[in-house]
């Protein structure tokens, strides 16, 4: 028993350490397959079927021996028809792993098609699809797995025919041996004695047959359990005192990160894959790896705004998955002077808040969705929930902080669950807050209100968004362009819209270490002939968007920003976001001279 609880234990406890690959490449259902269903028969079922075969075993042998004491020339059809059963078992093992196989493949075929009916039920009905081709290829997959399921017992029984009929044939084997082998000092009772006990194996036979290759069957789950409890787990999880000391001998590790500085140091990412199962042949070349950032390199310095922006698979949820260390990297990255593999991953990810898209809430109270290890206060989670203006959401709630919130946030709206997110972020206060276009789900309201939240509370804070609206993102600090895995432009979002592509090109070009040192960024193009209107605090950005909209051969020539802002958010928006973008510029400008 407890070496089957230090079994789960240990293979719970591998997946919990697993790198990040073993989650992409393995579906929840399967994982969950291996904890309920593979456990559930080494729990259950194994330790009864291998009690049954030794009890099998034993009462075979015995009989034997009863039977050859009393006729020492039956020892050789009982060789024989041993020797018959042990084929016949492999015979039924290979046929019915087989089946099992493919029953369960017919089986899953059959679940995914409900779970997905279910999930698409409005889609489905509003097309009026039910009948015809949803209900009809239910059927389809449902009929494949009965017909697998037949199988499987139609081997069962064959496997039990014919172990009855090899056992039928040893009765009479022995039954008759008697006419012709029994001495004249043969007792009756003796003979009675061994044809009965063989007429006993004939009824066991069959049962404790099967129970022998059920305890092979089930030794693949074992298998697949100790699998899991063989995974690499990811190192380094404690921090590394010694080189702590080593890279930062002023540190406080308790108040570690307070600044917020990160810098990545020529960078580059590549998503592992699983370990091959087999060695590859000599003289076979491995794919190479697939990096998805590559020498990346830039300085972002304490509580500076910045944003991250590119085309879709330009790399930035990447980038953050380089600085939460989900994946292989090569290269630096530091917060506050800190590696990863100096502060241990478990202390580098629990003091650097995150943001994600899809808001992680749980099955929960209010409260321990908020708090989870309990360290705050009442008073302090509801000053949180008031931030972020979920106060009177969460008093109108029966139970207050202990009322139970649905899975995955159950019935609220995706804006009140980033929000509750972001209350527990605000709980969290920590020096670096990343954001993986976390507002990309909610309304503009919603949004904004989000946006103002993180201005307001987080003002002291690095802050790291990845941003797909740009007009979020017009008052950062910098904007960091990404494209195919490299950084191709950095600077204040006022410079990147006054430039054309062509100087944006060739900042790229420039070496990373302008970006790394924070250098001033290349001179602004805005137009010579301009001239400010006081009255009209707009006219500089109309202008620019005037002259985009009416010259159509610009499109090559205008910055991928600019260009992008007209389009997501029209002329007289975009006016009103450079203008934005000018004054948070110049802000910044006297607040370097200052
Ligand atoms: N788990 C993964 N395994 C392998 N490759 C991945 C994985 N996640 C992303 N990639 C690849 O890395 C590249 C960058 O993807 P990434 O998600 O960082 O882009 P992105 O800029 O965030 O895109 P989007 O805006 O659509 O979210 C893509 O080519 C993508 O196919």
């Amino acid at each position: 028993m407890i070496s089957v609880i230090l079994f789960i234990f240990s293979s719970i406890r591998g997946v919990t350490n697993a790198p990040m690959w073993f989650f992409h490449h393995n579906p929840s259902g399967r994982i969950l397959n291996r904890f309920s269903k593979d456990m559930g028969q080494v729990d259950t079922l194994l330790p009864v079927a291998l009690v049954d075969c030794l009890g099998f075993f034993l009462e075979v042998i015995a009989i034997l021996v009863v039977v050859c004491l009393v006729n020492w020339w039956l020892v050789l059809p009982t060789a024989v028809v041993a020797l018959l059963l042990h084929f016949l078992r492999i015979l039924f093992l290979h046929t019915s792993r087989e089946l099992k196989r493919i029953e369960a493949i017919a089986r899953s075929q059959s679940l995914n098609h409900a779970a997905a009916t279910v999930t698409g039920l409005t889609t489905i009905r509003s097309t009026r699809e039910q009948q015809r081709t949803l209900a009809r290829e239910f059927d389809k997959l449902q009929d494949l797995h009965s017909s697998s399921w037949t199988l499987v017992l139609s081997t069962n029984r064959a496997f039990g025919f014919w172990m009855d009929m090899v056992c039928c044939l040893y009765l009479a084997i022995v039954t008759f041996s008697f006419f012709l082998f029994v001495g004249p000092d043969t007792l009756g009772g003796n003979v009675g004695l061994a044809i009965t006990q063989v007429i006993g194996l004939v009824g066991m036979c069959q049962y404790g047959m099967r129970q022998t290759a059920e305890v092979e069957n089930q030794m693949t789950s074992v298998e697949r359990i100790l699998e899991y409890t063989n995974l690499p787990p990811e190192k380094p999880v404690e921090p590394d005192m010694k080189a702590l000391k080593m890279e930062n001998p002023n540190l406080d590790f308790e108040t570690w990160p307070s600044q917020g500085e990160i810098v990545f140091d020529n960078v580059s990412l590549e998503y592992e894959r699983p370990p091959a199962r087999e060695q590859p042949q000599e003289g076979v070349k491995l794919d190479e790896p697939a990096y998805a950032i590559r020498g990346v390199s830039f300085r972002i310095r304490p509580g500076e705004k910045v944003a991250v922006v590119g085309r879709t698979g330009a790399g930035k949820s990447s980038l953050i998955a380089a600085l939460f260390r989900l994946s292989k990297i090569s290269g630096s990255i530091r917060v506050d002077g800190v590696s990863a593999e100096a502060a241990g991953l478990r202390r580098w990810r629990s003091r650097l808040c995150a943001l994600p898209q899809r808001p992680a809430l749980f099955a929960a109270s209010l409260r321990d969705n908020l708090d989870p290890q309990r360290v705050y206060s009442d008073a302090q989670i509801y000053a949180a929930l008031d931030e972020v203006e979920l106060r009177a959401w969460s008093g109108a709630q029966a139970g207050g902080l202990a009322a139970r919130l649905g899975d995955g946030g159950g019935a609220l709206s995706s804006g009140q669950r980033q929000l509750l997110c972001l209350a527990r972020a605000v709980l969290a206060r920590r020096a670096v807050l990343v954001l993986d276009e976390a507002t990309a789900n909610v309304d503009t309201e919603t949004d904004k209100h989000i946006q103002a939240t993180i201005r307001t509370k987080f003002a002291d804070s690095t802050v790291l968004t990845i941003a797909h609206r740009l007009n979020t993102v017009m008052d950062y600090d910098r904007v960091i362009v990404m494209d195919k895995g490299r950084v191709v432009e950095s600077g204040h979002p006022f410079e990147l819209l006054t430039q054309t592509s062509q100087q944006q090109q060739m900042r790229a070009d420039a070496p990373p270490r302008r970006a790394l040192l924070g250098k001033t960024q290349a001179p602004l193009a805005i137009p010579e002939n301009f001239r400010q209107d006081e009255s009209d605090p707009l006219a500089l950005g109309r202008d620019r968007v005037r002259t985009y909209s009416n010259r159509s051969e610009m499109t090559d020539q205008e910055g991928g920003i600019f260009k992008s802002l007209v389009e997501q958010t029209g002329q007289e928006t975009a006016a009103m976001l450079y203008r934005m973008a000018e004054e948070s510029y110049n802000n910044m400008l006297q607040k370097k001279q200052a």
